[in-house]
């Protein structure tokens, strides 16, 4: 048994305290506010974010030094906004012996950077290299009621990403590792804007044939970014790309669909996300993305017109119209192009 604090008391904070507390490891969940930590442990409920009971042995704290003390692993798990903010405060109180993994899901504008890297400019007692991230198709309320779900786990440090394989691996969650951080990082945060495509696609009473073009076509984008980056393009045809990619298009539970969907039946952003309520990360990498890709010259034809919705205000179907009357193309003539590079 070890002792693990999840800081990030939302709803993935709250799923992945579930799955540790049942692997019998003492979880300690911090929040920020001290009404929810109260809450959380007068009540073992967390109704905003979850509508489960949560084991008695996760106990909340409010106190990040109290929370981090003596443990052996700390799970990293609040907005992408929040990294920066939250990892400054982590590194007063951690030492390079503590396991760190971050389940978030997110590209800082401006700046670029994936979640690994902020925290690492953020931890000066802690190495980029020893970083984990885990990510995949799993959305919280599925996870909560421990249903079958997969993810992947990844770190340039191998012997971290196994232990924080076992720390969560159980017969509902089953987790893999792979060596290849950049790619299921940016599979994870890149994701979330087609996801708010697939959305709005729904939204505007679009079917079946139009959310699998977005899915397929925007695999190819993910894939274009990331493995211009080095991103070793398997990783897209893996749990944290294309099956990431599957169950937020898909899902009910998505936020991304969600606002998405919201925002394909004309309602305007900001009422969108008072709304949700909850984060909806793929607006803020979305304005990421597009940066990104003006500035390297990638074709991104997806995200530059959900940028152009998001903070443009262009109307979502003269999106569609554009993205449909695109000049004739091959289908996959610079993805082949970057798969043989690869591998030739
Ligand atoms: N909900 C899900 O099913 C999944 C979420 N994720 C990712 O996990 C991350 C967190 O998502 P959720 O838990 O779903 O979000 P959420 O919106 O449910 O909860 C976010 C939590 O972070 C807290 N928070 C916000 N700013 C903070 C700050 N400055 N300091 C400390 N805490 C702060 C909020 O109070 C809230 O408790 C996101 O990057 C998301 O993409 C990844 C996989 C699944
Ligand atoms: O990343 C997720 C599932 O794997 C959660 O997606 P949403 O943030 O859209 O709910």
């Amino acid at each position: 048994m070890s002792k693990v604090a999840v800081l990030g008391a939302g709803s993935w904070g709250t799923a992945l305290s579930i799955v540790l507390a049942d692997n019998g490891h003492d979880v300690r969940l911090w929040t920020h506010r001290a009404d929810q930590a109260d809450t959380i442990n007068s009540t073992h409920k967390n109704e905003k974010y979850l509508e489960i009971m949560i084991p008695k042995q996760i106990k909340a704290y409010d106190d990040l030094a109290k929370a981090v003390e003596d443990v052996s692993a700390v799970v990293v798990v609040v907005p992408s906004s929040a990294i920066r903010d939250v990892c400054a405060k982590l590194n007063n109180y951690i030492s390079s012996n503590i396991t760190i993994v971050h389940a978030s899901k997110g590209i800082e504008p401006e700046s670029l950077k994936r979640i690994s890297e902020m925290m690492s400019e953020e931890m000066s007692n802690y190495l980029y290299e020893d970083i984990v991230v885990l990510s995949g198709p799993s959305h919280a309320e599925e996870v909560g009621k421990r249903q079958p779900t997969t993810v992947t786990v990844s770190s340039l440090n191998e012997n971290n990403a196994e232990i924080i394989q076992d720390l969560f691996i159980n017969e509902a969650f089953r987790v893999y590792t792979s060596p290849d951080i950049l790619g299921v990082e940016l599979g994870g945060a890149l994701k979330n804007i087609i996801a708010l495509g697939a959305g709005i696609s729904d939204g505007l009473g679009y079917g079946d044939n139009a959310k699998a073009a977005l899915i397929t076509r925007g695999l190819a984008e993910i894939a274009r970014l990331g493995t211009s980056l080095g991103a070793n393009p398997l990783t897209f045809l893996g749990l944290p790309g294309v099956g990431d990619l599957i169950v937020t298009c898909t899902s009910v539970h998505s936020r991304n669909w969600r606002a998405g969907n919201l925002l394909g039946k004309g309602r305007k952003l900001e009422e969108v996300l008072d709304q949700m309520g909850m984060v909806v990360e793929g607006v803020r990498t979305t304005k990421a993305a597009h940066q990104f890709a003006e500035k390297q010259q990638i074709e991104m034809p997806i995200t530059k017109g959900l940028y152009n919705i998001l903070f443009e205000d262009e109307k979502p179907k003269t999106v569609v119209d554009q993205l449909m009357s695109r000049s004739k193309r091959e289908e996959m003539d610079d993805l082949a192009e970057l798969l043989s590079k690869k591998y030739s």
